[in-house]
């Protein structure tokens, strides 16, 4: 049994078929990434998985267990969240308050008592606090724990995502182009993160554009293309595949899968 297990999954939008019977697995450590042409799926598939549309057919297992369809948040508090392509920091509160609303966004329950700010409220918020900062102390954000997070570089609030997301203590988490918009070193930095993350024992699914740093870090690729699966295997096995290679050329795609290029 996978940690995630997902199988035969796919939806339709009108006559489109933008996702059709694709499964592939994950286990803990492992960092698995969705590739593939514009357009061939990926976001539809972290969608379903992550619980944002529900299939019409096909299972997400989660430790064995059937959790397809489920709503995000229920997602989260069984151990599988996702950062998103955009951005979803809010700008105007601290990098500390950014990372403490994520903590909250796992509880239920907590908001009355917080509201009124009873004494195990107020205990709860001070190990936020703390957990919050030895979150950051882990990304080397904690140096700018009370700055605004709109002073950040693009970089540092791209990691400040995937720290959100770490608040909810997950077992799997789904990374949607988390090296978007990043220069040279901003990418290593992120590639860093990733793959310490994995050695701690978190299933990454990964989708990214940048195909240097899926051929690096990836221990797993499955391709996409008009929503099927049409590959997976090693990063080296799948850049050398035909039908991937025919893929990338057939979409005119200005990326290519082969790392080197
Ligand atoms: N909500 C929707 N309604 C209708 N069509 C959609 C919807 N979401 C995605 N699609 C279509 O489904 C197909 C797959 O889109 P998707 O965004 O999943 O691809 P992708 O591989 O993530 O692409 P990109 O690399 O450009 O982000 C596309 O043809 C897209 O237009």
């Amino acid at each position: 049994m996978s940690l995630l297990d997902v199988s035969g999954l796919g939806i339709g939008f009108g006559g489109l078929r933008a996702v059709d019977n694709v499964g592939f697995s994950a286990e803990p450590g492992e960092i698995v990434s969705i590739i593939g042409p514009n357009g061939a799926g990926k976001t539809t598939l972290f969608n379903m998985i992550s619980g944002v549309y529900l299939p019409d057919s096909g299972h997400v297992r989660l430790d064995g267990r059937d959790v397809t369809g489920a709503a995000p948040h229920r997602l989260a508090r069984m151990g599988l969240t996702r950062t998103f392509q955009n951005l979803q920091i809010f700008q105007d509160m601290t990098v500390l308050e950014n990372v403490i609303v994520g903590f909250h966004q796992s509880e239920s329950g907590a908001l009355l008592s917080d509201l009124l700010a009873l004494p195990a409220a107020r205990k709860r918020s001070e190990i936020a606090r703390m957990q919050a900062r030895e979150l950051l102390r882990r990304v080397r954000l904690d140096k700018a724990a009370e700055e605004l997070a709109g002073n950040l570089s693009y970089g540092a609030l791209k990691r400040l995502e995937i720290v959100r997301a770490l608040a909810m203590q997950p077992r799997v988490l789904l990374l949607d182009e988390p090296a978007a918009g990043c220069n040279a070193v901003e990418t290593e930095e992120i590639d860093h993160l990733i793959v310490e993350l994995a050695q701690s024992g978190i299933a990454i699914l990964l989708v990214e554009h940048d195909m240097k740093m899926v051929m690096r870090i990836s221990n797993h690729v499955v391709v996409l293309d008009h929503g099927e699966k049409i590959a997976e295997g090693s990063p080296e096995s799948v850049s050398k595949n035909p039908d991937v290679i025919a893929a990338y050329l057939g979409a005119g795609d200005e990326e290519s899968v082969d790392a080197d290029s």
